[in-house]
C-alpha cells in the first residue's frame, strides 16, 4: 500500500472511495486507509447499541476516536446507522416493568437518540444511513417484521428521516439495504423511497450495500437496480462493497488461501463492477468497501463462523491484488 497509485485519487472525478473502519483497523491498516481512501464508515461504533447501551447512558469514545482519525487525515465520514433491527438494545422497546413501550414513547426515544447523535457530529458527518434494512427478503412481504414496526407502525421510517433532517438540515440522509439488486427486493425498496419522496420526507439517497460474490448478482441486475433507484432523483452510495469468494449457500471451510481461479475471477468481477459504477457516476457519489484489506472482513464470520474470506482489492499483507490493478486500470 505504500507506493502504489492512490485509488481515491484516480477516481476523484467519479466518486469518493471509502472503507469501513474500526478502532483496531485505523491502527493496523492506517497506511493503507490513509493512502487509498477518502471516506470512512464506522463498522460498528456508530450503531444504536454502541452509542446508547442504556436509556440514560451514551458512549461516544470509540466513535470520537474514528472521527478524529478521519479529521486528522482529511477523510469524509458516513454515519452508520441510526434506526435498524440489529445491534439495537432491548431496553429501547421496554418500560421499567418490562412491558413493551407504546408508540409515543418509542418515537420519543428514537428522536432523543437521533437528536443527540446528529447534533454531536454535525459538520463532521456529511451523510447518514438513517434507516437500515427495513425491507423484507420474504416474497410477498413488504416491510421486515421488527419491534420498531410492531410498536410504532410503518411511520417510524419517515419519522427517522424527519428527526434527522431537523437535527442537521445539511446532512445527506440515506436509506440503506442489502440484496438491493434482487429484482423483487429492488421493487420494494423503490416503492418505499418513492413513497417517502412523494410525502416530501427529507431523503437524499439510497445506499446499496453491495455485499456481492464471484457469481451474483448479475451485471444486468446491478445495472437495472442502479437505473431504477437513479430514476427517483436521489444520490446513490455503494455503502458496503465486498466480493466474497464463496456464494451465499457455499459453506465449504477447507480453504486456507483463495484459489488462483478465485482471484482471477474476482479481478474480472471488480473490473466489470467498477466499469458499471463509472458508467453511472452521474448518480453514484461514493463507493465504500466494507473493510480495506483481506486481513480483516466481517465475512470471516458471516454466513459461516470462523471461515476466512478474501473479498477486497488488497491482500492480507495490504499489497495490491489483481483486483486492485484491474480497478485502477479503468479509472
Ligand atoms: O448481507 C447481509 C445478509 C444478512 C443480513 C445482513 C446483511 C448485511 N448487513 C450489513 C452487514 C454488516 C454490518 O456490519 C452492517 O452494519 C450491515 O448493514
Amino acid at each position: 500500500s505504500n507506493n502504489y497509485p492512490k485509488l481515491y485519487h484516480d477516481y476523484k472525478e467519479h466518486f469518493l472511495i471509502g472503507a469501513a473502519v474500526n478502532p483496531k483497523t485505523i491502527i493496523s491498516q492506517h497506511e493503507l486507509i490513509t493512502r487509498h481512501f477518502n471516506s470512512v464508515t464506522a463498522e460498528n461504533e456508530m450503531k444504536f447499541l454502541s452509542f446508547h447501551p442504556s436509556e440514560n447512558q451514551y458512549t461516544f469514545d470509540q466513535a470520537d476516536q474514528l472521527i478524529s482519525f478521519a479529521k486528522q487525515n482529511g477523510l469524509n465520514v458516513r454515519g452508520h446507522t441510526l434506526v435498524w433491527h440489529n445491534q439495537t438494545p432491548e431496553w429501547l422497546f421496554h418500560s421499567q416493568d418490562g412491558s413493551l413501550v407504546d408508540r409515543e414513547t418509542l418515537l420519543a426515544r428514537m428522536k432523543d437518540h437521533i437528536d443527540t447523535i446528529i447534533t454531536r457530529y454535525k459538520g463532521d458527518i456529511y451523510a447518514w444511513d438513517v434507516v437500515n434494512e427495513v425491507i423484507s427478503d420474504k416474497v410477498g412481504e413488504f416491510l421486515r417484521p421488527s419491534k420498531w414496526l410492531d410498536i410504532a407502525g410503518e411511520e417510524f421510517i419517515e419519522k427517522a428521516f424527519l428527526y434527522a433532517h431537523e437535527a442537521d438540515p445539511e446532512a445527506l440522509l440515506f436509506y440503506n439495504d442489502y440484496n438491493e439488486s434482487v429484482p423483487e427486493k429492488r421493487e420494494k425498496i423503490y416503492k418505499l423511497v418513492k413513497s417517502l419522496k412523494s410525502k416530501d420526507v427529507p431523503i437524499h439517497g439510497i445506499g446499496l450495500q453491495a455485499h456481492w460474490n464471484l457469481e451474483t448478482p448479475s451485471l444486468d441486475h446491478i445495472r437495472k437496480a442502479i437505473e431504477r433507484y437513479a430514476s427517483l432523483n436521489v444520490q446513490l452510495h455503494i455503502t458496503e462493497l465486498d466480493v466474497s469468494v464463496f456464494n451465499y449457500e457455499d459453506k465449504r471451510t477447507d480453504l486456507k488461501y483463495p484459489t488462483e481461479e478465485m482471484m482471477i475471477r474476482q479481478a474480472e468481477r471488480y473490473e466489470q463492477i467498477f466499469y458499471l459504477f463509472k458508467d453511472y457516476s452521474e448518480y453514484i457519489t461514493s463507493v465504500t468497501f466494507w473493510g480495506a484489506a483481506d486481513d480483516y472482513t466481517w465475512l470471516d464470520n458471516f454466513p459461516v463462523r470462523n471461515r476466512k474470506n478474501w473479498p477486497f482489492l488488497f491482500d492480507i499483507d495490504h499489497n495490491p491484488k489483481q483486483s486492485y490493478w484491474r480497478v485502477l486500470d479503468i479509472a
